[in-house]
């Protein structure tokens, strides 16, 4: 598989305001980050609440530049947002006076070099692919978290970008609707061979999407270890492989590296005490 992204020695540091003298303090995010993505390959990146996944996402996507070391796709450097690149944030990010349809043709209105006609084929395209034919006319109000969600998937696929950057687009949703879409990020990830980063802090996501896990561990923001995933995922939404032996190795395998990094951050005297 060739590399479709690198990230080489990649560090993010911020200015921030210091709680007791307010002083501007650099606070170091990301510290000699190195993480390869290959074309077509779905990767996913775990790791507790603030140890700066949404920031690896945000350098990838271009929307910032780090502190230090490279990032490239297909080998040339990333300087800013591109067509290659899409993004889904967890926040339903649609346009409120279009409709499911509008929402979708708008992404392609963006991307120009197409008909009113074809946009509007190519929008009921995506739109049944993620299985809202029927509800391309509804306005976003009249929409429920999950389809909202499938509409700006559909969006962000339909100007056919090479790499889709998911920033826990799952997050704000019911267990049972989050697990349906896990199913079928799957099935479009095979049928569409797009290469998908997804990040997210729920070890089960990780482990059901990632053909590899990259955990990271905070204080500063690094890779830990990255894991490759062995599972017939041909099975899901058949059999429940998160129900399998070899799914629960996996998932026990990262619970543990996130709980080791848990116990190293608590000082000595409260785990005596603990
Ligand atoms: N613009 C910024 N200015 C200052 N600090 C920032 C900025 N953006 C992020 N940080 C800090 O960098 C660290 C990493 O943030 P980031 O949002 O990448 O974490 P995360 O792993 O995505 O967290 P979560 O899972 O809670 O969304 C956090 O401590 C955050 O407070």
């Amino acid at each position: 598989m060739s590399s479709r992204i690198e990230l080489s020695h990649v560090g993010q540091t911020f200015w921030v305001r210091g709680d007791d003298d307010k002083q501007l303090r650099e606070f170091v995010a990301l510290d000699d980050v190195d993480l390869t993505v290959g074309a077509g390959e779905f990767l996913t990146l775990v790791g507790p609440s603030g140890c700066g996944k949404s920031t690896v996402l945000d350098l990838i996507a271009g929307l910032a530049t780090p502190s230090s070391g490279r990032l490239t796709i297909d080998g040339r450097p990333i300087t800013g947002p591109g067509l290659d690149r899409s993004v889904v944030f967890q926040q339903y990010t649609l346009l409120p006076w279009r409709t499911a349809a509008a929402n979708v043709e708008f992404a392609l209105e963006a991307k120009g070099g197409s008909t009113k006609r074809q946009r509007a084929a190519t929008a009921r395209e995506y739109l049944e692919l993620v299985g809202l034919s029927e509800f391309a006319n509804r306005y976003p109000h009249e929409l429920s978290g999950g389809m909202k969600q499938r509409v700006a998937i559909a969006r962000s696929l339909s100007y056919e970008p090479e790499v889709l950057l998911m920033d826990e687009p799952f997050g704000a949703l019911d267990a049972q609707t989050r697990e349906r879409l896990q199913e079928e990020l799957v099935g479009i990830w095979r049928r569409l061979g797009t290469t998908i980063v997804f990040i997210t802090h729920d070890i089960e996501e990780a482990v059901f999407l990632g053909q590899r896990v990259a955990v990271m561990s905070s204080r500063p923001g690094r890779i830990r270890e990255t894991i490759g995933i062995d599972l017939d995922r041909d099975d899901a939404g058949e059999t429940d492989i998160r129900a399998s032996r070899r799914f629960g190795d996996y998932r026990h395998h990262v619970w543990s590296l996130l709980r080791q990094q848990h116990l190293d951050a608590v000082p000595d005297k409260e785990l005596a005490s603990a």
